[in-house]
């Protein structure tokens, strides 16, 4: 939830209604003066959640567009009541959803789409068409075109008013590929207006739900009457040199927050797990700042020596202690026309606290064992991995200095709840890693990005980055398999990583895989079946002197599948020579 100038979180029962709206007895309380007292109603029941608007004022909108009668939400869904925003973040499904509404069937055939494509390691693509309006005639027409073009294993159908889905077996969804290109051109055709949107498994997602967020988030990027492929759904942030990627909606908003923050002199509270991206989104608040080109000290105030606490952050007087040979500014004053940022800063001791908090109410310092005040004129952005409010009510942390800092709060979800950023992570933080050995690129194979899908990613994105860079230093050949990955990542006997919130149906079913095997240990059968099949595919090619319709013809493979896998052993054939370049 995004309202004002913090962001929480909210979570929905697993059954029942919640009444959204500014004065009690409102469930989901609301204080922004843009909500009505009683404005929207969402139902949660065993299909999943619907959003009503209660006839408010200001209206309640899904994806910018105004809800119309009982709306299905989806995961990655922009939900506004007036101006307060909120991300719809969908939990893993334990129950079956009963097949009675279109988008739900739709989904539930995506999920064992999904299934079978991980399970067998066939290609998978989701299309989202997104249409400008909710236009009947438009809608007819591309009802009309899909009924007629169609193939048997295809299904097609309306997510809400305005989003079609189309599921695309056997489809890998490179540009202009026989079968996706020609469906984008005839509905852009009937559809001259809408924009589409396209989304790879497992490339792109593991789990019908992101496959889904991500197309739809391709659509939204696309220019009107034009295609996007996943990629373009995702912002490179460069912050002087500090590259931060965005994807998933929920990043999205609150790096848009932290924007609209950065404008102010707000003190801002960054809350959030350990590696999840505080100091990232502290930077973010100093760069647009108009302070941005001052100085940014980060300091780690769990880190900082005990008994020095004061005097590493207010600085010190010559002769104020033992050893303290020189007069010293302390980090605060280095601080001076820039931004502090006070990373773990439920750390802090009692008495480091009181003098913070007095620093920043009269904006002076004043240094140990001196008596003069010395001005400052900085920011301070916090950040926390605890529950500063419970750290109050526990007596730990001052009330007033918590109010202090925490005006504007801001919430980064964990990394296993951002499930499009995982496999985008892990490729680029690979490529860099490989990059700064000067080694050749490597490729994730799919059962790899799968199993990083399903990993609970205690450590977040810190985690993965340390997790690539060990890969890219440790694996020799030009994929990473899963048993390259450590013992950990993996479930024991073949079941899937306890991922809580990432476990999908299709993800249960997946084959079993093991990993940290000893070296000279036998092969999971899967992926001994893999080796053999890698080995006779490039057989085949050399046989086929790099021509890959010969060579898939030659171990009896369709062309289709058998270019996919090529890419997915990351064997890049040479656009016209069509031979391979890595073997
Ligand atoms: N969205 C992102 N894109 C690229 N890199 C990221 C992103 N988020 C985090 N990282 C990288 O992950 C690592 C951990 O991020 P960061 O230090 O910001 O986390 P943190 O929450 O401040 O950690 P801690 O709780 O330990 O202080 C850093 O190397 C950071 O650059």
């Amino acid at each position: 939830m995004m309202e004002g100038d913090s962001s929480w979180r909210f979570a929905l029962p697993a059954e029942g209604s919640v009444l959204v709206g500014r004065e009690e007895p409102a469930d989901l309380l609301l204080k922004d003066e843009s909500v009505s007292r009683r404005h929207a109603r969402i139902l949660v029941t065993e299909e999943g959640a619907r959003v009503v608007d209660l006839g408010s004022h200001n209206g309640t909108q899904v994806n910018g567009r105004q809800v119309e009668g009982a709306h299905l939400l989806l995961s990655g869904d922009v939900l506004s009541f007036g101006g307060v925003v909120a991300v719809v973040r969908a939990r893993a499904r334990s129950v079956t959803v009963r097949r009675t509404l279109e988008a739900e069937r739709l989904m539930a055939h995506l999920r064992e789409e999904v299934d079978r494509a991980l399970r067998y390691g066939r290609p998978l693509s989701v299309l989202v068409l997104a249409l400008p309006e909710p236009v009947s005639g438009g809608r007819e027409s591309v009802e009309a075109l899909l009924t007629a073009e169609a193939g048997p294993a295809e299904a097609v159908g309306w997510l809400d008013a305005a989003h079609l889905l189309c599921v695309l077996p056997e489809v890998s969804g490179e540009p202009g590929e026989e079968g996706l290109g020609e469906r984008m051109e005839a509905l852009l055709a009937a559809c001259p207006r809408a924009r589409l949107g396209t989304a790879a498994c497992p490339t792109d997602g593991c789990d019908a739900d992101t496959l889904v967020a991500v197309a739809r988030s391709a659509a939204q990027a696309a220019k009107p009457g034009r295609a996007a492929a996943a990629a373009e759904g995702t912002t490179r942030l460069d912050l002087a040199g500090r590259s931060v990627l965005v994807a998933d909606p929920a990043m999205s908003q609150l790096y848009a927050l932290l924007r609209r923050l950065a404008a102010s002199e707000l003190p801002v509270l960054v809350c959030g797990e350990t590696g999840v991206g505080k100091e990232n989104a502290a930077f973010a608040v100093h760069h647009w700042s108009r302070r941005g080109s001052g100085p940014f000290i980060a300091v780690n105030c769990a880190a900082l020596p005990e008994g020095l606490v004061e005097s590493e952050l207010f600085g010190n007087e010559k002769g104020a202690f033992t050893g303290a040979t020189t007069a010293r500014a302390g980090l605060l004053e280095s601080a001076q026309g820039g931004t502090v940022f006070l990373d773990e800063v439920g750390e802090l001791p009692a008495s480091a606290q009181a003098k913070l908090l007095r620093a920043l109410e009269v904006r002076r310092i004043t240094r140990v064992g001196d008596t003069r005040e010395r001005p400052i004129d900085l920011r301070v952005v916090a950040a926390t991995h605890r529950d500063l409010e419970a750290e109050v009510v526990a007596g730990r942390f001052r009330q007033d200095l918590y109010f202090r800092l925490g005006a504007a709060t801001v919430l980064l979800p964990p990394l296993r709840e951002r499930p499009r950023e995982v496999p985008l992570l892990a490729r680029d933080f690979l490529s860099r890693a490989c990059v700064s050995l000067g080694r050749p690129e490597l490729v994730l194979a799919a059962d790899t990005l799968l199993a990083l899908s399903r990993h609970a990613w205690p450590g977040n994105v810190r985690e993965l980055r340390n997790l690539m860079d060990y890969v890219a230093a440790a694996v020799a050949g030009d994929v990473v398999e899963p048993h390259h990955l450590p013992p950990r990542m993996m479930g024991r006997k073949g079941a899937a990583a306890p991922g809580p919130e990432g476990a999908t149906e299709a993800g249960r079913a997946a084959p079993a895989m093991e990993a940290g095997a000893p070296e000279g240990a036998r092969l999971p059968l899967a992926q001994e079946l893999r080796e053999l099949e890698r080995r006779r595919m490039m057989e085949a090619l050399e046989a086929a002197e790099g021509v890959q319709t010969k060579a898939a013809a030659l171990i009896g493979m369709p062309i289709r599948t058998f270019s996919f896998k090529l890419k997915q052993l990351g064997v890049q054939v040479k656009p016209g020579r069509r031979s391979p370049a890595t073997e």
